[in-house]
């Protein structure tokens, strides 16, 4: 697990080391400038000729730092600085005068040498606007160079706190984030423009008391539900998906293939009578409750509701006035959790009665367009501020919200968000939507809490995105090869 902080989170952390616990400013851009040198040493056998690239404050500084103790290991290094040194931060003004002391120049302007490593400390989280002039001008000439360009904390011309350009960035081969990962280096294009990125520990600690976003990584599969040996499909949950419609079965099939590859004891599918011959060929592992679209039995329904541990509605499941009553009394029965997709969700946005203020245990998965038509905004709003919009349905449904994108947050009502990494483009198609809830019923199934089976069960669906398209390539990877790929993300 770790943690994403915001530029103002890593200042108070910054600051609080230095005040409170009393390392000196100089001693953390130290250890900042010895990772970047290791990182340098580590990625570039050959890193000879050196173009540190500084602005006037601590980014700057920390660059400075670099240049001094790359010099002094005998390489041949430029260090340029960027802006009116007389307003250089008071840290970047002393790295200035330290590297004066060992006859180190410092200059103002370019060569025509080539470099081939490029340090880039022109700004990192104290990026408060636009881009412009000699700064410009310095990205623009760093962009065009042909070395290895490392770039320090964050890559200039990146808003720390939303991953978008400031005018224009700097496109860094390597990213050594300093002390932890801030929200722009993984949200997009931030995270693009990044590339690889390393997180250097300078003994800046306490995130884990001021900061609640955070994403997962493959150790955070020990979070996975225990499996006992001595079990039965009982003890691994009975879900119900509640999916399809007609001319429309795939849904359901993924929905529930994912579920079990997931690990749930036992899947039953609610359909339509049509889908019944195809489902039981594509997945004879399930059991099917069909029904007649023009004799609907209620009793069936809440038959079903009461036989499980958790359900799954929306998976194409239509828009039709059967669809709407199978949702509205679900809502008003189901005791066990809920998780709602597709044109659940689009439902829930047609009949907004449907959805009170006082939802229990009940995980929304829309896309970018279901969220929209849920939340009457438009998608670029919704795009623009992800953590928010995400954040605000929760807290106004009580409910957990899986807002759907390249980088999927889970947000609870309780602050908590989750912003997932993993993933690939080659899962931008059609049902792969489909698979990530019946993971998530998958894992709700084995008796996890709403939120952490929401969070985990994202995280899966990218690294079994990724499986998949490492076997199949991104162009070929289909959402039923995300599902199979469930198996190679857990082990
Ligand atoms: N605290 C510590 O001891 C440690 C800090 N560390 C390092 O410090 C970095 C943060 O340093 P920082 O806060 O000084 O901000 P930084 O990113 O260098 O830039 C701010 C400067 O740019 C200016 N400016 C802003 N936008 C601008 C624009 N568009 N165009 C032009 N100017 C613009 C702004 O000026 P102002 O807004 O006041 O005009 C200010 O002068 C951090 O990323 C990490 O690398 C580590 O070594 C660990 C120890
Ligand atoms: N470029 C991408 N990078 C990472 N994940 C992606 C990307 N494109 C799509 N996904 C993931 O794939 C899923 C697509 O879901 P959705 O749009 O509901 O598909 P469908 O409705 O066709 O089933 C989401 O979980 C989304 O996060
Ligand atoms: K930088």
């Amino acid at each position: 697990m770790e943690y994403l902080l915001t530029s103002d989170q890593m200042k108070l952390l910054d600051n609080n080391t230095i005040d409170k616990i009393g390392i000196a400013s100089s001693v953390l851009m130290e250890k900042a400038a010895l990772s970047v040198v290791s990182a340098i040493d580590e990625e570039c056998a050959n890193a000879k000729n050196i173009l540190v690239v500084s602005g006037i404050g601590n980014n700057g500084g920390d660059g400075i730092a670099i240049g001094r103790i790359l010099h002094l290991q005998g390489r041949q290094v430029r260090i340029v600085v960027i802006g009116d040194r007389q307003h250089s931060s008071p840290e970047t003004k002393k790295q200035i005068e330290i590297a004066e002391k060992y006859n180190i120049k410092i200059y103002n302007t370019f060569d025509k040498n080539e470099y081939n490593v490029i340090v880039d400390s022109v700004f990192g989280i104290g990026l408060t606007r636009s881009v412009e002039g000699q700064y410009k001008k310095a990205i623009h000439f760093i962009n065009q160079a042909k070395g290895f360009k490392i770039a320090v904390d964050i890559p200039s011309g990146i808003s720390a706190d939303t991953g978008k350009i400031m005018g224009c960035a700097v496109k860094a081969d390597l990213t050594v984030a300093i002390a932890y990962k801030k929200l722009g280096h993984v949200f997009y294009p931030g995270a693009q423009y990044c590339n690889r990125i390393k997180v250097a520990d300078i003994g800046v600690y306490g995130a884990d008391e001021i900061c609640f976003n955070f994403s997962y990584n493959k150790k955070d599969l020990d979070k996975l539900p225990q499996r006992l040996n001595d079990s039965n499909k009982g003890t691994f949950g009975k879900a119900l998906i509640i999916a399809g419609s007609n001319n429309m079965s795939g849904a359901a099939y993924l929905a529930s293939l994912a579920a079990y590859k997931m690990g749930c004891g036992l899947v039953r599918i609610f359909t339509p009578l049509e889908n019944r011959e195809i489902l039981q060929t594509l997945i004879p592992e399930a059991v099917l409750t069909t029904y007649d679209t023009k004799q609907f039995s209620h009793k069936s329904l809440e038959d079903a509701i009461a036989w499980a541990d958790v359900i799954n509605i929306g998976p194409g499941l239509g828009m039709s006035d059967i669809a709407k009553q199978i949702l509205e009394t679900v809502l008003k029965k189901h005791k066990c959790p809920l998780v709602i997709d597709a044109d659940g969700i689009n439902l829930l946005a047609k009949y907004e009665q449907l959805l009170t203020k006082n939802q229990k245990n009940i995980i929304i998965t829309p896309h970018m367009k279901e969220m929209s038509r849920l939340s009457k905004r438009n998608i670029n709003d919704i795009k623009n501020n992800l953590i928010e919009n995400a954040t605000e349905m929760a807290k106004k449904y009580k409910l957990i919200c899986v807002l759907k994108d390249s980088r999927t947050i889970v947000a609870d009502y309780n602050k908590k968000v989750y912003i997932n990494q993993s993933g690939n483009n080659g899962m931008a198609k059609a049902g792969s939507g489909d698979v990530l809830s019946g993971i998530i019923t998958g894992l709700l199934a084995q008796k996890m809490k709403p939120f952490e089976s929401a969070a985990l069960g994202v995280y899966i669906h990218g690294v079994s995105g990724d499986e998949a398209s490492n076997l199949n390539g991104c162009y070929s990877t289909l959402a039923r090869d995300i599902a199979m790929n469930i198996t190679r993300a857990l082990h």
